[in-house]
């Protein structure tokens, strides 16, 4: 066995978010098509005398350190059914923006679920890791798996999807966060006395996707949270205004915000619209990324 594993896991951008109408559950069934931004969180997983965790990052003061964190539940799930006693000590080196979107706490869970798996030598199909994933958030299997894919149900059905090149971003992170909870619920009251329609994946964005075509992708991405997200923060319309005027070929809300993403030609582009974005005072900082990204990987071990 050895002394420690790290597992890098990527952060995600919603290219398209489509949300069907509340379900008895509470849970709202989606059309999302998940794309992997190469932003990542590194998970640790080392031999301790007891489940504890630890973080360390620019926003890791954000970030519980008990059981509730989800690198934590992740561990607890993985050794419960093996009888295992998950006496290890995780640290989260955190890059991914906390509460901001882009499914940072689902990455220390899918990246806590391999690295326990590989220090515990457990070799678990990737079909019962997906499934302990399910069971721990609906962002969770897309963050073991990275890529590109089509969530269906609450987000935990995965389609892979092709993807034809490299895709280039600018994320604004927002001073503060949103739950993701309330964004729903947000949803909700918009929606209220109206038709949801069935959520339905666009074949045009699937298109654009698989030809790794930034500016066909750029007309067609979508976001049935981003009205919730503006209505209770709506400082982000100034956001995502800045981007727009300083060349993005579209900008959204990533998933229920608050960071927002804006889909750039290219590299050179990218740095410009982070620079504008940063200078108008409307953001916290701007990060530029390229998708898509590899899931859950183990990097040492
Ligand atoms: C907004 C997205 O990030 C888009 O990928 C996800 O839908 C949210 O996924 P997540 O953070 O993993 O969410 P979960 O931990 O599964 O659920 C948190 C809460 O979000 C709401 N929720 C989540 C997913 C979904 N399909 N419908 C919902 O209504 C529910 O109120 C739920 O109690
Ligand atoms: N490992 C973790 N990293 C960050 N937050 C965590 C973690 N574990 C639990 N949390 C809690 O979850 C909340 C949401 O954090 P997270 O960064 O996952 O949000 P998010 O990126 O908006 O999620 P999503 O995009 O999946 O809806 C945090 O405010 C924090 O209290």
């Amino acid at each position: 066995m050895s002394a420690s594993v790290t597992v890098r896991v990527p952060a995600k951008v919603n290219v398209q978010l489509a949300v069907g109408a509340a379900r008895p559950d509470g849970f709202h069934d989606l059309a999302n098509v998940f794309l992997a931004v190469g932003l990542y969180d590194e998970v640790t997983a080392t031999p301790a005398d007891e489940l504890s965790v630890t973080c360390a990052g620019p926003d890791a003061g954000q970030v519980p350190l008990d059981r509730t964190n989800l690198a934590a539940r992740a561990a607890l799930a993985l050794a419960a059914p093996h009888g295992i006693d998950p006496a290890v000590h995780l640290h989260i080196t955190k890059d991914i923006p906390v509460a901001g979107g882009m499914a940072g706490g689902s990455a220390d869970a899918a990246g806590a679920l391999v690295a326990c798996d590989a220090l515990w030598g457990l070799n678990t199909p990737r079909e019962e890791l997906l499934d302990i994933c399910a069971q721990l958030g609906s962002d969770v299997p897309f963050s073991l798996v990275g890529g590109a894919a089509l969530g269906t149900g609450r987000g935990e059905k995965l389609r892979p999807l092709d993807v034809g090149g490299t895709f280039h971003w600018v994320f604004a992170v927002a001073d503060g966060g949103l739950s993701t909870p309330a964004v729903y619920r947000e949803f909700d009251r918009l929606t209220e006395g109206t038709e949801v329609p069935e959520p339905v994946a666009s074949q045009e964005l699937l298109d654009a996707l698989a030809k790794g075509d930034a500016t066909a992708l750029a007309a067609t991405l979508s976001n049935d949270l981003q009205p919730a997200a503006l209505s209770l923060f709506p400082s982000l319309a100034d956001t995502l205004e800045t981007g727009r005027r300083a060349g993005a070929l579209a900008a959204l809300v990533s998933g229920s915000g608050p960071t927002t993403a804006f889909l750039v030609r290219d590299a050179e582009s990218a740095t410009g619209v982070a620079r504008s974005l940063l200078a108008s005072g409307t953001c916290r900082t701007a990060r530029t990324a390229v998708s898509p990204a590899p899931g859950a990987t183990v990097v040492r071990a």
